[in-house]
């Protein structure tokens, strides 16, 4: 067995928040890197987002690893130190986990920290929260996800500076001026800091342990469908604008793969904060099934969304394709 501790880098941040991006961005930087992303949703669409698919990466989804699956991490850097150890040209040399946007870090802490196995051969080398200027502020005062996120973070990113203007900044930086005095804090837009900016090989020489208290249960859920025709982009920003107008409160994030009629690349969907961006092509990949997906994450179960998109999807899924947990 080599003795050498593998870094682990945990980026965490509210849904939306530029996690994805920031992982793109870390992924270019030429550090053989393993990928392990959480995703709250039952369909998970974040490993089609990576611009980079040859590398090894694990998702987990259909919960949190904070809470629903939890015990899944564990077994995960398990297998991934056990390829790690028997190869000979080694497949990488340190494991980003990208966290669930509504996920606690403390958890997932404990687990890298206090497992004895794991804390032999693998060492938190930092914990970054990114939080988007424009939204971060509402977002703290509603979700104790996003106030532990900032409370367990090393370094704190602040994204989407093109998208804020001098008062958002100003409010969200007194706002974590007393929630975490200590951290550092960066602006990052489109998943670029100023040139100078070190993120990685931070992490404090000390570190307080998480508590091992149970965190109380969340009140999140996704809806997720399959689009069994393409249904051409602006009739879906149409609808997407809709659903975004209509429930303002309880929908907090769409994502999404579709594909266009008579088009070869899929285009990725994605809403947050309630501001629809416009869709990204994907690279072509020779596994493509061709089958658009998209996933709702709410504000708690809604039965009048879920409804909703019965209706305004109509003729595009096939019958009982929406699925709530
Ligand atoms: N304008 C602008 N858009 C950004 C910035 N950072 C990220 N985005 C966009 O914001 C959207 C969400 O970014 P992601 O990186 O997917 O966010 P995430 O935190 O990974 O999202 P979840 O995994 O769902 O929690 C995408 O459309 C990004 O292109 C930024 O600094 N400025």
């Amino acid at each position: 067995m080599s003795t050498a501790k593998i870094p682990v880098i945990v980026l965490t941040g509210f849904l939306g928040s530029g996690k994805t991006t920031l992982l793109n961005r870390l992924l270019s930087d030429g550090v053989k890197t393993a990928v392990v992303i959480n995703e709250f949703g039952n369909t998970p669409v974040d490993q089609d987002l990576l611009s980079d698919q040859n590398i090894p990466m694990t998702v987990l989804s259909g919960g949190c690893l904070c809470c629903q699956i939890k015990g899944a991490l564990a077994p995960t850097l398990k297998n991934l130190w056990m390829a790690w150890d028997q190869a000979e040209d080694k497949p990488f040399e340190r494991i980003i986990i990208e966290t669930s946007g509504v996920a606690s870090p403390e958890p997932i802490l404990d687990t890298l920290l206090r497992e004895r196995w794991l804390a032999s051969r693998y060492h938190l080398d930092t914990v970054i929260t990114t939080l988007a200027i424009p939204s971060a502020l509402k977002q703290l005062v509603d979700f104790a996800e996003a106030r532990a996120q900032v409370a367990w973070a090393d370094t704190l990113l602040l994204t989407h500076a093109d998208l804020a203007d001098a008062d958002q900044h100003a409010a969200l930086n007194q706002r974590l001026q007393t929630l975490a005095p200590s951290t550092s804090r960066h602006m990052m837009t489109v998943g670029e800091c100023q040139a100078d900016t070190r993120i990685t090989n931070i992490g404090p020489a000390l570190r307080r342990l998480p508590t091992g208290n149970p965190l109380p249960a969340h009140r999140f859920a996704s809806i997720s469908l399959h689009l069994d025709q393409a249904l051409p982009w602006p009739q879906l920003e149409a609808i997407l604008q809709a659903l975004l107008a209509r429930h303002p409160l309880d929908l907090l994030r769409i994502k999404g793969v579709i594909y266009q009629p008579e088009q070869a690349e899929a285009l990725a969907i994605q809403a947050a904060a309630n501001r629809l961006y416009p869709p990204t092509p994907l690279a072509i990949r020779s596994s493509d099934d061709r089958r658009g997906r998209l996933v709702f994450i709410t504000n708690g179960y809604s039965k009048t969304l879920a409804k909703e998109l019965t209706r305004v999807f109509d003729g595009f899924i096939p019958p009982n394709a929406i699925r709530q947990h």
